[in-house]
């Protein structure tokens, strides 16, 4: 692989600019970005060495990284079938969900691109360029949903990216979409609903939010992420996080009613469940 496309330069795709160019300096990154300021930052830096068009870049890649937003690399995916691109290139992306963006690759494999869902189950809620770090996803599952990439493709790939140091996860799209619902959407969308929901209850009070301690900035930290970011996910993966979002209210429901009736042993059960398993999670 000589020539690497990457579309969409904020915090996940100059993270993996970063990683491949550690991997290997002498690959040519050409970055795709509407924003100018990320494109300069990342030039100035040595981590791209060059700014096109999608379309003009498209066809001189061995490898092409979508990282915009789910509903822009669906976009990108599209505009690649009516594109002429190298016969080895692989075609890869980061979205957050797969179901959607594995179908819209159906018709790149049929027209015999080579494609292969990716998704690094870690980041930040810190958006942009200027928080790209070679090590952003040190230590994390890195899914990898199968479509028509060769093993050599896909080898060569694992290469390039070895400097992230990720725990590659083969993984089926639904099975993907059904999993990262529960551990990182719904979560989200939790998150957010505290902030905007406390947000509104204590708009009068002279202390509210500046007030607040530790714990409610630990549960809420996610919910600064990007708006246009999780608008794409939320949308992309309705059906799943709407089944789930129905579990998590009646969870909550059933606390809510154990609370106001009183119910010593039941609350307290509920609270040293969530105790143990959260304790587990601390490695
Ligand atoms: N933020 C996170 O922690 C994680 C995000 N992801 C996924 O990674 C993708 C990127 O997310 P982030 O880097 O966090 O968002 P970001 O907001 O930091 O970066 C997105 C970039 O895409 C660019 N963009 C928008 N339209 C474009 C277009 N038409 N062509 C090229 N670039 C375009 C934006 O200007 C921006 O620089 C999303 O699909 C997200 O679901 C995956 C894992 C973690
Ligand atoms: O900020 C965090 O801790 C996250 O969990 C970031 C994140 C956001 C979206 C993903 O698809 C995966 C990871």
């Amino acid at each position: 692989m000589r020539t690497v496309l990457i579309s969409g330069l904020g915090l996940i795709g100059s993270s993996i600019a970063r990683i491949i160019k550690q991997a290997d300096s002498t690959i040519q990154i050409i970055g795709v970005d509407p924003d100018d300021r990320s494109v300069d930052f990342l030039m100035a830096q040595l981590v791209i060495d060059q700014r096109r068009s999608f379309a003009e870049a498209a066809p001189l890649a061995d490898l092409i990284v979508l990282a915009g937003p789910v509903s822009v690399i669906i976009e990108q995916i599209n505009e690649l079938v009516s594109l002429s691109l190298k016969p080895d290139v692989l075609v890869t992306d980061v979205g957050s969900s797969k179901v959607k963006i594995m179908a819209a690759a159906t018709h790149l494999s049929a027209r015999q691109v080579a494609f292969v869902g990716g998704h690094p189950m870690a980041g930040s809620d810190k958006v942009g360029s200027r928080f790209g770090r070679v090590d952003l996803f040190s230590g994390a599952a890195y899914f990898l949903v199968a479509q028509s990439q060769t093993d050599t493709q896909l080898n060569q790939f694992k290469r390039l990216m070895a400097p992230a140091n990720v725990n590659w996860q083969m993984i089926d799209a639904k099975a993907h979409d059904h999993l990262v619902s529960e551990l990182s959407h719904v979560p989200h969308i939790v998150a957010t609903t505290l902030v905007n929901t406390v947000a509104k209850s204590l708009e009068n009070n002279p202390l509210g939010l500046k007030v607040a301690a530790g714990g409610f900035k630990d549960t809420t930290r996610i919910a600064g992420a990007s708006p246009e970011m999780w608008t794409a996910v939320a949308l992309s993966n309705a059906d799943e996080i709407t089944r789930d979002l129905d579990q998590f209210k009646n969870q909550l429901s059933e606390l809510q009613a154990a609370i106001k009736r009183g119910d010593r042993q039941r609350v307290f059960e509920i609270f040293e469940a969530a105790s143990k398993i959260r304790k587990s999670l601390n490695h």
